[in-house]
């Protein structure tokens, strides 16, 4: 018998796809810039090869973690080199330079332009279709809510399954989803465990929408919501857990220092700060899935793809303590924990 089967814990399938829209534009955008002559005649910092090929800081290092990971380049005591396949094919004075046949897809490929302007301007391209998620205007109408809450259902269902099995989540009877999007983490976290009840907060608009996948599932019950402007607006209180996911990826290390502030200010004494995160490795080399995710926020949002040594930052920053993280086994996600003493 066919059909259509249950969703499982595991998409990575589908995010190698996606993910490959990356894959050769960031290579033609360090071919036009020059990334690959110069690390192939030197190794720089990120610093040194920015103020080189002048482009920003900031993009640069989101930009080289996706050619190490392509093989590009390479990162030894902190400096960039190319490697021998880029310095052989992607050297502009090497005999065998693929740039007379790579440049074309400079104009065929509309990430070329975007990932251009992110790197050279360290901003968001300026056009309608990236120019930033409605959110970050702290509200929104009810159709920009309806697709973000479908768009973010699709992409987060799988991590969901694989953060709702993992046993932190056993050990508490109440949870706050901060930046919930469609409720699908509270919702699948509420199903695996069935003492749980769970606050589910968002812009109001977006509350709508969560409140029907809730409905739909059966859960009105365990699962509330609230609409909440989580910069602007006071935190419902009594929760042992507040869980992010998705949500300081799009944000930078100053914002999410003050949404780990709000948190902590909010939960009680032993309570945790949870995040569904896919990290970066600790070096800022890779991998792929991460680098390529974090080049859709680069182009896309205010934040990027952390690495948990950062996390450890911010959220030690503001008090919490026993910073840790595990893949969870929900395709390329982790789970950051922290905990208020
Ligand atoms: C990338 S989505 C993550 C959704 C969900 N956690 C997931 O992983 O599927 C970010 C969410 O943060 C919410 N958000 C952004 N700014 C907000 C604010 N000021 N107050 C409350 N929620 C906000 C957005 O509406 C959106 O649902």
């Amino acid at each position: 018998m066919m059909g259509p089967l249950p969703p499982s814990a595991d998409d990575r399938l589908i995010w190698d796809m996606w993910e490959s829209q990356f894959r050769l534009p960031v290579a033609t955008v360090a071919d036009e810039v020059g990334t690959f002559r110069a690390l192939g005649n030197a190794a720089l910092t990120t610093a040194e090869l920015a103020s080189e090929i002048r482009v920003d800081e900031r993009a640069l290092g989101i930009h080289l973690a996706a050619l190490a990971s392509s093989g590009l380049v390479e990162k030894r005591d902190g400096r960039w080199a190319a490697t021998p396949a880029a310095r052989t094919w992607m050297h502009p004075d090497a005999e065998g330079y693929w740039g007379g046949f790579l440049f074309r897809f400079r104009e065929t490929i509309p990430m070329h332009a975007q990932l251009l302007e992110t790197l050279r301007t360290g901003k968001r391209p300026a056009n309608a279709q990236t120019g930033g998620p409605e959110w970050e205007r702290g509200h929104m109408t009810q159709e920009a809510a309806e697709r973000i809450a479908r768009f973010m259902h699709a992409h987060s269902m799988a991590p969901a399954r694989g953060a709702a099995a993992q046993s932190v989540f056993g050990g508490i009877s109440s949870l706050m989803d901060v930046g919930c999007g469609s409720g699908v983490y509270g919702i699948e976290i509420a199903r695996a465990n069935p003492r749980l009840q769970v606050t589910l907060l968002d812009l109001k608009e977006m509350c709508s929408e969560a409140a029907k996948f809730v409905e739909e599932a059966g859960l009105t019950g365990r699962i509330t919501t609230a609409g909440v402007n989580m910069f602007e607006e006071d935190w419902p209180t009594g929760h042992e857990a507040h869980f992010f996911a998705n949500v300081f990826h799009d944000w930078s290390e100053e914002t999410n220092k003050l949404l780990a502030r709000k948190s902590f200010d909010a939960l009680p004494s032993g309570g945790k700060i949870l995040l569904s995160e896919i990290l970066m490795d600790d070096d800022g080399t890779g991998p792929w899935y991460a680098a390529s995710f974090s080049l859709l926020m680069l182009v896309g949002t205010l934040g990027k793809q952390y690495t948990l040594p950062e996390f450890r930052e911010i959220l030690e920053s503001v008090g919490f303590t026993d910073v840790r993280a595990s893949r969870t086994g929900g395709g390329y996600y982790s789970l950051v924990s922290a905990t208020k003493p």
